[in-house]
């Protein structure tokens, strides 16, 4: 028997093919997607995988249990061989239409009846057997109608996977439950069956618990909108009908159904479900709304930014959907594990049956019944389950408090941050800073000067520059001509206007052109230690005027920073600004460490420099630190809902500007250690207590499946319970 072939069929998802995949994937690839109703266990994935693998032209599987969708990468062409492949195995393949990967399909339908009535029988077969003290043709006709009523589906699939030479959990059931038939334990053979298939029950109903998370979300987007029709007429369209720069109205108490920039009107919105903030936020005219949320006070006109399947909802959907897909470490080794431990015991059981008997002249009937309760424990079902259904409770208890993690891995590795770096604009600060002082130093024109400023920062996006622009345009002098402008990186802005050029920057700035002085320093370390940031007008070679701008901290800030604290993790600012005003800002949220004067490669030396001393995140805005971003272990986006790339590009997203959320992301992720601990430690302890008495002739098969789908549930439900988080 094959490597493949001999697992509980709870292998592993995404690992690629390891020998036809050089042969060929990408040049000539295709990629198709395939429903796949009934499957819904990682025993159904053995299967599929065992099958699939071997075939010339498949480059990739990639397994997607909680939405029962199978991505194929094959050669072109291949669609139907492989649905022909997959026919036998009876699950309901097909190719995927968009709505499948929309709306996962619908568990299959348990039959409770049957099954209640097949349990009734097994118990009145173990009473006639009990006060009968022994077997009779009653006990054995209720018995089989109990297996009959409840186990059909289960010899089914073990039929399938026998076939298939793969030794599942349905598998192994049919060998035990028709081995304890073989040797005359009637009732008990009955019971077993019920009990798996009850467990199995239930443990897709908790399964579908999981999945139902991810599509409750979906559901907080309307599917209508009232939009403005051409006639000028409101009527309510379907909202993945409407087109980009429409215009939509939503009554109070209505859901917002597409992401959109209100026109008129005032209200307050929650927010909740994109940023996890239940308190509501004011709009008016110019403010973004996103699809899902509530408008609860006013009537408000939106102008769509965003077409429904493009709205930031959508993306959070997508996101979650593919980060469940990933594997997070703690599954790969319950995989690695499930891999060997399925195999040894069947052999141990095959021993067990055999050698007492034959070299020690133990009793037959007694070693194999040993030998089929050693079965029973076979399957090391409870803790491949339990893994996976941690992790996406956990997820999608993030997704509900506005913090979305982009895969399990993620989740596990939060716990083990030592360090935060953070980014000072924007993320500990507003990052609207304003202009506090201005002050001419050998510029004699004060109205010429703040023109020249203006007409340069002007053309700036950067905060700075923006502060010193407004500060300007207050005064509604009109705007010079600038040429050749140029932003120069972590330094500020140059430009020529009417023939000379002109500097708007930093100190590091003045100094490379030489035009410091040592009076103007005294100027400027005194605004700094203030934690105020200055820039300078400089013409070819002097200072002509100073700005001195001002963010203010963000009264998230400092509690987060000492939740952080609590939690063991260490934190660094880094800055483009100077070391004063980055030292100033420090202090003010009780930063431990700060850094100034980076360029952005300076802040990705830093971040590499303290990987080696535990987990590294960073945390930023994704303008100037993207670099560093990527480089650490860890990578937060803030108010990822205003940058179009954050939820895409970040290792986690937090969907409001709110650094507290990494404190309850780094909290999340150690419950989701101990639960996923406890389940291996229980799943593992009770088999190993029931190998031990199965062995030793003390457990019986109704303990064993008793015990083995009780462990099952209790680490399923273990797991859930981190949803309520
Ligand atoms: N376009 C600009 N206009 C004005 N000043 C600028 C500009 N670009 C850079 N500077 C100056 O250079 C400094 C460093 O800029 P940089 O963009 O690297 O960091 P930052 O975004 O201000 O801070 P942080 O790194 O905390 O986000 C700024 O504080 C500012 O003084
Ligand atoms: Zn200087």
């Amino acid at each position: 028997m094959g490597k493949q072939d001999s697992t509980c069929g709870c292998g592993s998802s995404t690992e690629p093919l390891q020998q036809p995949l050089d042969s060929g994937a990408g040049k000539d690839s295709e990629s198709s997607l395939f429903s796949i109703t009934k499957m819904d266990c990682p025993t159904e994935e053995g299967l599929i995988r065992a099958k699939l693998t071997p075939l010339e032209g498949i480059y990739s599987l990639d397994f997607n249990l909680v939405q029962r969708i199978l991505r194929v990468g094959h050669a072109p062409g291949m669609q139907q061989q492989i649905l022909d492949i997959l026919a036998p195995l009876d699950l309901d393949a097909r190719v995927a239409s968009p709505s499948d990967t929309e709306n996962a399909p619908p568990a299959t339908k348990a039959n409770w009846w049957l099954l209640g009535a097949a349990g009734l029988a097994a118990l009145a077969s173990e009473v006639v057997f009990w006060l009968q003290g022994g077997n009779s043709w009653l006990v054995m006709l209720l018995a089989l109608a109990a297996i009959a009523g409840g186990g059909l589906s289960t010899y089914k699939k073990g039929w399938i996977a026998l076939k298939n030479r793969n030794l599942n959990m349905n598998a192994l059931m049919s060998i035990a439950v028709t081995g304890a038939l073989l040797i005359g334990h009637w009732p008990e053979a009955a019971m077993v069956m019920v009990l798996f298939t009850l467990a199995e029950l239930i443990e897709a109903k908790s399964l579908d618990r999981a999945r139902n998370a991810i599509r409750e979300l979906m559901d907080l987007a309307p599917e209508t909108a009232t939009v403005l029709q051409s006639d000028g007429q409101w009527r309510e369209v379907n909202a993945k009908t409407v087109s980009l720069g429409a215009k939509v109205r939503v009554r109070p108490g209505e859901r917002i159904a597409l992401d959109g920039e209100v026109i008129k009107g005032n209200s307050a919105v929650n927010q909740a479900p994109i940023t996890g903030e239940s308190l509501p936020v004011d709009k008016e005219a110019g403010d973004s709304l996103f699809a899902g949320s509530i408008n609860e006070s006013g009537a408000l006109e939106y102008r769509v930014t965003a077409v429904a399947s493009d709205a930031v909802l959508a993306r959070i959907i997508h996101a979650v959907e593919e980060a469940q897909g990933s594997r997070a470490p703690t599954q790969r080794f319950v995989d690695q594990f499930a891999h060997w431990y399925t195999p040894l015991v069947f052999v141990v059981a095959l021993a067990t049956a055999l050698i007492p008997p034959l070299f020690f002249s133990g009793a037959w009937m007694e070693w194999i019944y040993r030998a089929l309760v050693l079965l029973v424990i076979a399957c090391p079902c409870a803790l491949v389950i339990a893994t996976p259904v941690t992790i996406v409770s956990g997820l999608a208890a993030a997704t509900r408090h506005g913090t979305l993690i982009k895969g399990g891995a993620y989740l596990e590795e939060g716990r083990r941050l030592r360090w935060l770096a953070l980014d000072k604009t924007g993320t500990i600060t507003h990052g609207a800073p304003q202009v506090t002082d201005f002050a001419l130093i050998t510029g004699t024109d004060e109205a010429r000067v703040k023109r020249l400023a203006a007409s340069l920062a002007h053309r700036s996006d950067h905060p700075v520059s923006k502060a010193v622009a407004d500060f300007l345009n207050a005064s509604g002098a009109p705007l010079l001509e600038v040429e050749a402008f140029e932003a120069l990186a972590g330094r500020g802005i140059r430009g020529e206007i009417e023939g000379t050029g002109y500097y708007l920057g930093n100190h590091r700035l003045v100094e490379e052109l030489r035009v410091c002085s040592e009076e103007l320093e005294d100027r400027l370390s005194k605004l700094e230690y203030q934690g105020k940031t200055v820039v300078m007008l400089v013409d070819a070679n002097r200072v002509l005027a100073l700005f001195a701008v001002a963010d203010t901290v963000k009264e998230s800030s400092r509690k987060a920073i000492d939740e952080l604290h609590q939690l063991g993790v260490k934190t660094l600012m880094l800055t483009g600004d100077n070391q004063h005003t980055a030292d100033a800002i420090a202090k003010e949220v009780g930063i431990d460490r700060a850094m100034g004067n980076l360029l952005p490669e300076d802040k990705l030396r830093e971040v590499d420099s303290l990987a080696g001393h535990g987990r590294v995140g960073m945390v930023g805005d994704g303008i100037n630190d993207a670099p560093a971003l990527a480089r650490a272990d860890i990578g937060f986006a803030m108010g990822a809902t205003g940058t179009d790339t954050a939820i895409e590009t970040a290792d986690v997203a937090l969907m409001d500007d709110n650094l507290g959320k990494i404190a309850s992301f780094i909290r999340l992720s150690r419950t989701t250690a101990h639960i996923l601990w406890q389940n291996i430690i229980l799943a593992l302890g009770i088999k190993a207590i029931f190998l031990a008495l199965a062995f030793a002739g003390e457990a019986t098969m109704w303990m064993a499946v008793f015990a083995d789908m009780g462990t099952s549930l209790l680490v399923v439900f273990n797991g859930l319970r981190l949803m309520r988080k």
